[in-house]
This record gives structure tokens, C-alpha cells and sequence, in this order.
């Protein structure tokens, strides 16, 4: 397993978000992880990430125990991640956002920056050719030079991507990143989820739009008030009584799910 979560725990005073979960992220694959609101699918991200402190339990990538990483040093080992609002500077353009994510992977300091040192001319040549090439991965070259704030919600979209294909992430955490799109765009997203892994990346996504998961997902985990009540592939879990009454038998998000 590329990730592994044992007994991973994570409570907000009284309430335990994460209760206890045991997860295994396949590398090369598209794992998802599902839930009605409020299940702690967002929650089981910011804690794998280092976004939030764990409360109890472990989080191991690559063989490394990175519970008590904090998300920059998570991060720098290749774990990249979107938020659900998309997190772009609007008023700079797609091309100056997906450089600054870049920026994780250079060493210029503030000296450089004064002095205008080699190394920071080869630093902001290497990040620009960088973001022109997960632009162009994405499908926003034409985009680049536009403020995001004047492209479309499912170019926004790709532009999270971008940003976080270009700290050269081993694996890319996507908190819903269908939310708010039309099924064509939908569609578009899941055929570049399916590109990132053929050019080697593993996906661990968080989405709602259950068609899309059972389309695209290789392993499905699906968490209910903190607890992991099922996992397995999308037939596995489309059979699962349990999954069925907790989730897709009834109530809001089975509407939704539609
Ligand atoms: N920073 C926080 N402080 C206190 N409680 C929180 C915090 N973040 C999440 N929670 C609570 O933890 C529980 C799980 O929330 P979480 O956002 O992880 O669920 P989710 O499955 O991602 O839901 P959704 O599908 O609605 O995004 C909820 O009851 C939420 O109110």
C-alpha cells in the first residue's frame, strides 16, 4: 500500500469526526472515499495530510510514518491535495497560480530574490516550465494567461489540478472536484483522473456524484459518523446492505447521488 492508516482517530472536543479507521491507498489506483455529510470524509483528508493534528492512530506513506507531519513536510513527501472551494488566487492569472504551487519544490530564499542570483532566475524558469506543463496536462494551455476569475467553474477545476500536479506529487487527494459542474464537464474530469494515474499517479478522491465514483473508482471506502462500514470494489459496495441502508437506500444524499 502507498498510504495506510491504522486506528487513524481525530475528535473535535466531544465529537469524534474519524472514529478508528483503517485505510490502504493502492498505488496506481483510484480509491474513493464516500459518505453521507458529515460521514468525516474531509476530515480523514486533513488528518492524512497534516492539515489537523491526528488524535489517536498512525498514518504511514512509503513505508514512512508521517503521522506528525504537518501539511507543508507532507506535502514536500508527495502528497498533494484540492479543497472543496476551490483554492485560487482570482485576481492572478491560472499561469501564476500553478507556479506558486510550484514553488514547494525550490530553494530561493529572500536573498536570492534581492539579489536576483542565478539561482533564482534557474528556480523561476524551471517553475514556469513546470506549470506550462501541467497546463497543458490539463487542457488549459489556451487559459494560461487569463485571471481566474474570467475562466469557467470546470476550468477552475482544472486549474486545481494543475496546482497540485505541480509540487510532482506522488498522490493527489481531490475533495470533491465534480461538485458543481454539468455531466459533460463531469466527464471531462473523470477521463483526466484516468489520465493522471496512466502517467503513474495514484488519486484518493472524496465525491458525491455516485455515478461517476462506480464509473471510476478501482477501490471505494465509504465512512458513516466517523466509522469506515464498508470497502471494496463498486459492485462490492453497491450490494452492501449496510452501504445501502446507510447511504444510498434513503434520505438527502441518496437524492443527490442520483
Ligand atoms: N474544524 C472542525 N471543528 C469542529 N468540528 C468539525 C471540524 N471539521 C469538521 N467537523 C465536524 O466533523 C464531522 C465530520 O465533518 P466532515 O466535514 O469531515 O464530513 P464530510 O463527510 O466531509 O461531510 P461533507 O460531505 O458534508 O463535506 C461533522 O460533524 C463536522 O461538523
Amino acid at each position: 500500500m502507498l498510504i495506510e492508516t491504522k486506528d487513524l482517530t481525530k475528535a473535535f472536543g466531544g465529537l469524534t469526526a474519524v472514529d478508528n479507521v483503517d485505510v490502504g491507498i493502492e498505488k496506481g489506483k483510484i480509491t474513493a472515499i464516500i459518505g453521507p455529510n458529515g460521514a468525516g470524509k474531509s476530515t480523514l483528508f486533513n488528518v492524512i495530510s497534516g492539515f489537523y493534528p491526528t488524535t489517536k492512530g498512525t498514518v504511514v506513506f512509503n513505508g514512512e510514518d508521517i503521522t506528525k507531519k504537518r501539511a507543508f513536510n507532507v506535502a514536500k513527501l508527495g502528497i498533494a491535495r484540492t479543497f472543496q472551494t476551490t483554492n485560487l488566487f482570482e485576481q492572478a492569472t491560472v499561469m501564476d497560480n500553478v507556479i506558486v504551487g510550484h514553488r514547494l519544490r525550490t530553494k530561493s530564499g529572500v536573498f536570492d530574490a534581492l539579489l536576483r542570483t542565478p539561482r533564482l532566475k534557474r528556480e523561476e524558469r524551471e517553475s514556469r516550465e513546470k506549470a506550462e506543463e501541467v497546463l497543458a496536462f490539463v487542457g488549459l494551455t489556451k487559459e494560461s494567461n487569463r485571471l481566474v476569475s474570467d475562466i469557467s467553474q470546470e476550468a477552475k477545476k482544472r486549474a486545481a489540478f494543475a496546482v497540485a500536479l505541480a509540487t510532482d506529487p506522488e498522490v493527489v487527494f481531490l475533495d470533491e472536484p465534480a461538485a458543481g459542474i454539468n455531466p459533460d464537464e463531469t466527464d471531462g474530469l473523470t477521463n483526466l483522473m484516468r489520465k493522471m494515474v496512466d502517467h503513474g499517479l495514484t488519486v484518493c478522491l472524496i465525491e458525491h456524484k455516485m455515478q461517476m465514483i462506480m464509473e471510476i473508482a478501482d477501490h471505494i471506502v465509504v465512512l458513516n459518523q466517523g466509522e469506515k462500514i464498508a470497502e471494496g470494489t463498486p459492485e462490492e459496495i453497491q450490494n452492501n446492505d449496510t452501504v445501502i441502508q446507510a447511504y444510498l437506500g434513503g434520505g438527502e444524499d441518496a437524492a443527490d447521488a442520483q
